[in-house]
């Protein structure tokens, strides 16, 4: 059999640490080609190139510093030559930005390549909810898995123990990826119940943003337990109201994906430190990203309003979901970081 070849499609902080990874385990088994073409979206740092930066002193200096990226990971910035011929594609960018790149390489796929999407966040179209996944599928007509966990790109990068989820609809591809995927401190389960596990992905970084508003009132650890409870029921009402066919599996909440992502998500992720930021700073939200994260982008914020756009187009009761809404009207709609805790007392769940 031919050694696959394998594309990175994206070199953020979480692009960049999973390369770390995949650009091992390629060097490592004879079923993947050695050489991962990564994706870069070029710019100068410095006056340099940063493919430039990467492929000579292999580090993304920009969005993951100080961790040495493998030889054999080589950045390239031009997305239908970085993808060319490949049979296994990595999708890791900031949600915003898939459809633009799918286009790019609609009429340059691998017959029988297949994705996999790191990616966070979701869609809308005017008939409701779109995953990424699906976005991705559609566009490219490529079986697509999904890699959600509990998992700060930083703290993998350095090789700190953790788990994750994979979620695939075809468990030969699941495996496959598991297998250019996992390793000694990044431990994999596959499941059957890809949705769940994309959803859990998304929705995790609204209530992030909750914990953040609360961390930033300097409320203590029993209030975050409860954000990090009611968001995991809100999470899982919508699972439930959004996939009817497919009713989300109760078991793959307890993976890595689900109550687990919450609670690294909510303690030490981007959303909830620029969240706390913004009730202590006063400044709009994008002026935070921009000051904060060098580039990084946040997920929480735009995935409000995206949940937000896909209830009223179906026409969905605000109160069923009132902390993600809450966290959207903050953002959005001036509300005062205060009627956050409002909506936690006037909970349904409690009624
Ligand atoms: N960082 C983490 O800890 C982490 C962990 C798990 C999952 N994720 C998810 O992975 C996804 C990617 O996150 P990340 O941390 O790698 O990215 P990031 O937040 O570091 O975003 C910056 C990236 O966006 C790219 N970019 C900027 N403008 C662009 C454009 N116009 N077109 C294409 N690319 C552009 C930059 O070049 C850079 O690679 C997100 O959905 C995120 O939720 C992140
Ligand atoms: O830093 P965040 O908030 O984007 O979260 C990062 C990861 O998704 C945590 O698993």
């Amino acid at each position: 059999k031919m050694a696959k070849k394998v594309c990175i499609i994206g070199s953020g902080n979480w692009g960049s640490a999973i390369a770390k990874l995949i650009g091992r385990n390629a060097a490592a088994y004879d079923t993947f080609h050695t050489r991962v073409n990564m994706y870069v979206y070029e710019e100068e740092i410095n006056g340099e190139k940063l493919t430039e930066i990467i492929n000579t002193r292999h580090e993304n200096v920009k969005y993951l510093p100080g961790h040495k990226l493998p030889e054999n990971v080589v950045a390239v910035p031009d997305l239908v030559e970085a993808s060319k011929g490949a049979d296994m594609l990595v999708f890791v960018v900031p949600h915003q930005f898939i459809r633009g790149l799918c286009k790019t390489i609609q009429s340059n796929i691998k017959p029988g390549a297949i994705g996999i999407s790191l990616i966070k966040g979701m869609d809308h179209t005017d008939k409701g909810l779109q995953l990424i996944s699906d976005v991705i599928r559609k566009a490219l007509s490529m079986d697509v898995s999904v890699l959600m966990g509990a998992n700060i790109a930083s703290e993998v990068a350095s090789e700190d123990f953790c788990e994750t989820t994979i979620g695939c609809t075809k468990e030969e591809n699941g495996q496959l990826f598991k297998k250019l995927l996992q390793t000694p401190n990044f431990r994999i389960c596959v499941v059957q119940d890809p949705n769940t596990v994309e959803i859990c992905g998304a929705l995790k970084n609204i209530i992030a943003c909750g914990a953040g508003f609360v961390t930033g009132m300097e409320l203590g650890d029993n209030t975050k337990a409860a954000v990090i409870r009611l968001g995991l029921m809100e999470m899982m009402k919508f699972a439930k109201a959004f996939f009817p066919d497919s009713p989300p599996e109760i078991a793959t909440f307890f993976e890595s994906c689900g109550v687990a992502d919450l609670v690294t998500t909510c303690y030490g992720g981007r959303n909830m430190r620029v969240s706390r930021a913004f009730v202590k700073e006063n400044k709009p939200i994008e002026v935070l990203e921009a000051e904060m994260l060098n580039g990084q982008k946040l997920q929480g914020p735009e995935t409000a309003r995206e949940v937000y756009k896909v209830l009223k187009t179906l026409n969905i009761d605000e109160s069923e979901y009132p902390l993600f809404v809450s966290v959207y009207n903050i953002f959005f709609n001036k509300h005062p970081v205060p009627s956050f805790i409002e909506c936690l007392q006037n909970h349904p769940e409690h009624m």
